[in-house]
């Protein structure tokens, strides 16, 4: 198995080292437009592996002929947002990057499963799918399972109970206008309904919709990273190891939600060929309604951005 982190940022080292603490891969590349940095990030990892038990061959690169035959590509190229930002206002600089990266993976990657995590996430999600060329099931955006961390560990944090007990439902595009399904949020099974009452709820939904801007307005020079990271390993993870863990991901819809072909969040099987299945769960007209809302708002950017893909 090798995996290729495109980004040797906040996001994309921080990736990489979990993957190689966890052994995800035996190659592991980091690779940046910035000499040095990924080179000198990955060695640094690589020497802690005596200390941190693993063997994963990490190396750092600026020349994409070393990422040939990756089998997976996570493309964290891009710049962040800064306080006062919407993710939105970095489209533009980061479909050039995406693009650019995203053509330059394919030059020496057949088949790779391609999974983005630049902002605006679902649209950059689109753009490198359609620069690719790869099926759809091999383009997988990286929000939903970060968006349903940050709706749980607030439940956790309010009900004073262990995280892992708490599962969350945060479906839509990576934006204010993401939609968290209170009814399918749930403590051990038991909704948060009857736990939580209705208006703190609504200020946990509330919390977790600005959970990105939160952390913008603290490190006021880029955004989160640690948790962004940890989710993006969940999604590897459960496709190297073919797990079929189902987990909210940016995916293009054909019909279901009555959403066709945009790219956004919702529940989907991840192995090893990628998107394996697409659920379309049963949803309140109100959270429906705010689901196909968060859908054309992300095909709206879409169409800002200037074709041809080539
Ligand atoms: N989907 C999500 O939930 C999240 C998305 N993000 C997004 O991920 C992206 C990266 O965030 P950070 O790592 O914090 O930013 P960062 O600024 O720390 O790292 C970005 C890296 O991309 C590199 N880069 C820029 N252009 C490149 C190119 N053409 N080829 C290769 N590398 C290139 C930069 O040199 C830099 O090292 C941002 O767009 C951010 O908004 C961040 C957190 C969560
Ligand atoms: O807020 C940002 O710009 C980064 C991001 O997508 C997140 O942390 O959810």
């Amino acid at each position: 198995m090798k995996i290729t982190v495109i980004g040797a940022g906040n996001v994309g080292a921080t990736t990489a080292f979990r993957l190689a603490e966890k052994q995800l891969a035996r190659e592991l590349v980091l690779l940046d437009v910035v000499e040095g940095i990924p080179q000198g990030k990955a060695l640094d990892m690589y020497e802690s592996g005596p200390v941190g038990l693993f063997d994963t061959k990490v190396t750092g690169s600026n020349d994409y002929a070393d990422t040939a035959n990756s089998d997976i590509v996570v493309i964290t190229a891009g710049l962040p947002r800064k306080p006062g930002m919407s993710r939105e206002d970095l489209l533009m600089m980061n479909a050039g990057i995406v693009r650019e990266v995203t053509r330059r993976i394919m030059e020496h990657s057949k088949n790779p499963i391609i999974v983005v995590v630049s902002n605006p996430l679902d649209i950059m999600t689109f753009v490198a799918w359609k620069q690719s060329g790869l099926p759809k099931e091999r383009v997988i955006g990286m929000a939903g399972v970060l968006d349903s961390a940050r709706f749980r560990s607030f439940i956790a944090m309010e009900l004073g109970v262990s995280m892992q007990d708490v599962t969350a439902c945060v479906l839509g595009g990576h934006g204010d206008a993401m939609v968290p399904v209170v009814k399918y949020t749930t403590v051990a099974g038991i909704p948060i309904a009857d736990l939580i009452p209705a208006d703190r709820i609504a200020e946990l939904v509330e919390r977790t919709r600005t959970g990105g801007a939160e952390i913008v307005n603290y490190l006021k020079q880029g955004s989160a990273f640690y948790a962004p990271a940890a989710s993006v390993v969940e999604m590897v993870e459960s496709i190297v190891l073919d797990r079929k863990r189902v987990l909210t991901c940016a995916v293009s819809l054909d019909g279901e939600y009555g959403i066709d072909g945009t790219f956004v969040g919702v529940p989907v099987k991840l192995g090893k060929n990628g998107v394996e299945q697409v659920y379309e769960i049963k949803l309140d007209q109100s959270d429906l309604d705010l689901l196909q809302k968060s859908a054309v708002i992300v095909d709206d950017n879409c169409k800002m951005l200037e074709a041809p893909f080539t």
